[in-house]
């Protein structure tokens, strides 16, 4: 955090305040990227499955979290649909998503809708955040927010932020931060209510903040302040959750969604092999490609035991021998890595890779043993067994008559031509 004499307005937090003075307080990294930055770090570190943003707003946190391995269903709900609207397109797969699938699926939803109306697909979430969102409540909206979040919603843990008003007098014209704000807490205020709130819902609240102030002005607090609750006793049991009834009120966020063009055009057959043109959708709602999906499981299989096998063809090439020997190279191990671009293997990694059956040929056909790909940590990382590894490849790569190992021609038509 630094201080600037600027001759205008400023930006305080990332909403765009005006402070019409010379001194301005400026956050680096801006002050809302911090809390974002802050709500990341808590997800990296708690790794919960359901994460829904109250308030969402752009969707600009979603877009953060969702890159995080751990998350499976990400949620966002705000009462302004343009907001929802303006950026949701971003929140969809890319085409990096499809060539390098995540391992554990992902589909993300925005819902249109207050916060202070129950909705029974918000029960059962691992993480609540209301980031900067109860400052914009009025009294009545307010006075709802816990009995909606905390008594029905009831998540394993909720992050609540909102400004901090002691700091305010470092930005002497700002009275409220923002026109839209009903009220902004004193550090007093905010864990009075947040304590009351925690102890009638059986959590418990720490406190925190982001935006550190300048020095001198310790004593004022964050420009953020944060409460993190977690429940006691922690997560609700998922008789609990399924016991209560549906009850939907969040409206849909109007439109369709598409998957990208490329993958209608390019993808190929044996993946989605009747590609949808265009999914009608009732909310806002897309699905990541995932490991877990048995088209991009194979998919990812039958890639990675290829390449391998034809590292290791390459490697048994006599040519390529003599020829790396003339050059002075030590002759290739069919284990080894290329000397740039291959994987290092750590010495437990290659041990286990040496003690596993070696490829073989048999006149001009190259055997390698499924159990010798199993060795290698990628694909071990990818299949349990032999057996798992057989059926996914069988009907896209060539196996031997026992099935016990993949069958290459030893000589391949580029191998003549350089
Ligand atoms: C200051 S913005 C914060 C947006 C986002 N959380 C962020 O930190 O960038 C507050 C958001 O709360 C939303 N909001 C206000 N009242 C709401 C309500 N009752 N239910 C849902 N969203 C609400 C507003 O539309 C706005 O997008
Ligand atoms: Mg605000």
């Amino acid at each position: 955090m630094e201080e600037n004499k600027l001759q205008c307005s400023s930006v305080i937090d990332g909403n765009f305040e005006e402070v019409p003075r010379e001194t301005v307080i400026q956050f680096k990294p801006p002050l809302y990227r911090q809390r974002y930055q802050f709500v990341k770090n808590l997800v990296e570190q708690h790794e919960p499955k359901k994460v829904a943003d109250l308030g969402c707003g752009d969707t600009s946190l979603l877009r953060l979290l969702k890159v995080n391995p751990c998350i499976e269903l990400l949620v966002g709900v705000d009462i302004n649909e343009d907001k929802l609207r303006w950026r949701r397109d971003t929140l969809a797969p890319f085409m990096g998503d499809f060539l390098k699938p995540r391992d554990l699926n992902l589909t993300i939803t925005l819902y249109h809708g207050s916060v202070v109306e129950r909705d029974s697909r918000l029960l059962g979430f691992d993480l609540i955040t209301c980031i900067e969102l109860i400052e914009h409540l009025d009294s009545g909206d307010l006075a709802r927010f816990p009995e909606v979040v905390f008594g029905y919603l009831s998540p394993s843990m909720i992050v609540i932020s909102t400004p901090n008003s002691e700091f305010n007098p470092l930005f002497p014209s700002v009275t409220l931060r923002d026109s839209d704000h009903k009220f902004e807490w004193t550090r007093m205020e905010f864990q009075t209510w947040a304590l009351s709130v925690a102890n009638r819902y059986d959590y418990s609240v720490e406190f925190t903040g982001v935006g550190e102030p300048p020095a001198g002005a310790e004593n004022v607090g964050y420009c953020t302040q944060i409460g993190i609750f977690q429940k006691n006793g922690g997560k609700a049991m998922e008789s609990c959750v399924s016991e209560q009834h549906d009850q939907h009120v969040y409206k849909a966020t109007m439109g369709l969604t598409m998957l990208p063009r490329w993958v209608l055009n390019f993808h190929p057959q044996a993946i989605l092999p009747n590609p949808p043109k265009m999914l009608k959708l009732q909310v806002f709602t897309t699905s990541y490609p995932s490991l877990q999906q048995e088209k991009f499981f194979k998919l990812v299989l039958v890639n990675e035991v290829s390449q391998q096998v034809e590292s290791l063809r390459v490697s048994h090439l006599p040519r390529q021998k003599k020829q790396d020997e003339e050059w002075g190279d030590k002759p290739k191990d069919s284990k080894a890595p290329g000397p740039c671009f291959g994987p290092v293997f750590t010495e437990v990694e290659k041990a286990k890779i040496e003690n596993s059956p070696k490829p073989f040929c048999v006149g001009d056909k190259f055997f390698v043993p499924l159990q010798r790909l199993l060795a290698y940590p990628k694909l071990n990382r990818l299949c349990a067994n032999e057996e798992m590894m057989r059926s996914v490849i069988a009907d896209s790569i060539p196996l031997s008559s026992d099935g016990s190992a993949v069958v290459a021609d030893l000589r391949d038509y580029f191998d003549e031509q350089f």
